[in-house]
């Protein structure tokens, strides 16, 4: 039996979406299957949340659920996403909520969660969440990453920073992180801890979004593959360039086209760490592709880069604030 906790005792909301932290083991693999109660019944069995804690409850905080979607954040859709970032603006609609946590899959979190803190102008606390092993472990590290979320949002040094993503031990800001394991409960890290935080202030998109493609780049890479976006009407394409932003001449010359058939090409890295900038030419060089057009990102790598390109040109940004917004994001 939990405690209940104080009245008047602010509460966080907790949105579920699925993920490994709500995952059990099937003949047929591993499947999201658990909802909010369990997983916070099984975070209060830790005994990292405050005393009087249990489902419905987190110490001095009473927890609102939210079962959103039961998915593997693999097979999610950019619709998926724009529902959980939905979802927390309608919690934080209320101003009797303190903050509000989302167990999400490891997968994709680098880039919802990052979805979420480009529309994320609360002070109050959004914290994502989620477990590298399955709910049903004896070693689960959900229901441990799950305190720790709870904890977070009740901490008041955590407000006004954005969504941040706690899992493993660390607490990390949403914008630059990305995920560095497979398996390890240190699923995350991120290329700058300290990256500005430009938001966006339309309002978030109801409806169809832009389709956006991203390719990785690499030697003998086809540019028919950026041909091939641009005839299936991509709004645009980022490409996970090399090194600080390199590729062939041949790419540099298919960027031109997608340019200037009014797609808005963005060129980051495969590399984990460190600026993109133009520094190389030779043809294929970030220098090149910057003048066939492309806007260069310097730190936000290409799942995020690709978040906010489908927020911009869904709100039919013209290409004067994309530019503009990389260019803050690099500051
Ligand atoms: N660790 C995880 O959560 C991986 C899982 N495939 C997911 O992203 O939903």
């Amino acid at each position: 039996m939990s405690a209940s906790p104080p009245p008047g005792s602010p509460t966080t909301v907790l949105i579920t979406t699925g993920g490994t932290i709500a995952a059990q083991t099937t003949t047929d693999g591993a499947v999201p299957a658990l909802g909010a109660d369990d997983l916070l019944s099984a975070a209060s069995n830790t005994g990292a949340v405050d005393a009087g804690a249990g489902a419905g409850n987190t110490g001095t905080h009473a927890v609102r659920t939210v079962d959103l979607m039961s998915v593997d954040s693999s097979a999610m859709t950019v619709a998926d996403q724009f529902a959980v970032v939905r979802a927390i603006a309608d919690a934080l609609d209320d101003t009797e909520v303190a903050g509000v946590v989302v167990t999400h899959g490891t997968d994709t979190m680098e880039e919802t969660a990052f979805l979420a803190d480009l529309y994320c102008t609360d002070e109050r606390p959004v914290v994502f969440t989620g477990a590298q092993l399955p709910a049903d472990r004896p070693d689960a590290d959900g229901p441990i990453n799950l305190a720790a979320a709870l904890a977070a949002v009740r901490d008041p040094g955590n407000r006004g920073h954005g969504v941040l993503v706690v899992a493993g031990g660390r607490v990390l800001p949403a914008r630059g992180l990305f995920k560095v394991s497979t398996s390890d409960a240190v699923a995350f890290d991120s290329v700058r801890t300290d990256l500005p935080r430009p938001v966006l202030t339309d309002g978030i998109p109801l409806g169809r979004t832009a389709r956006v493609d991203l390719f990785a780049l690499y030697p003998g890479v086809s540019p028919g593959l950026i041909a091939a976006a641009v005839a299936q009407n991509a709004a645009g394409i980022v490409l996970a360039a090399t090194g600080s932003g390199n590729t062939h001449p041949d790419i540099t010359a298919e960027v031109a086209l997608a340019v200037a058939h009014g797609v808005t090409v963005v060129v980051t890295s495969r590399v984990p760490y460190g600026e993109v900038s133009a520094t190389y030419g030779g043809g294929g060089g970030a220098v090149d592709l910057h003048r066939a057009g492309a806007i260069v990102s310097p730190w936000l790598r290409a799942p995020q880069a690709r978040m906010a390109l489908i927020a911009l040109l869904t709100a039919r940004a013209s290409r004067e604030t994309v530019t503009e917004f990389f260019s803050e994001s690099g500051k």
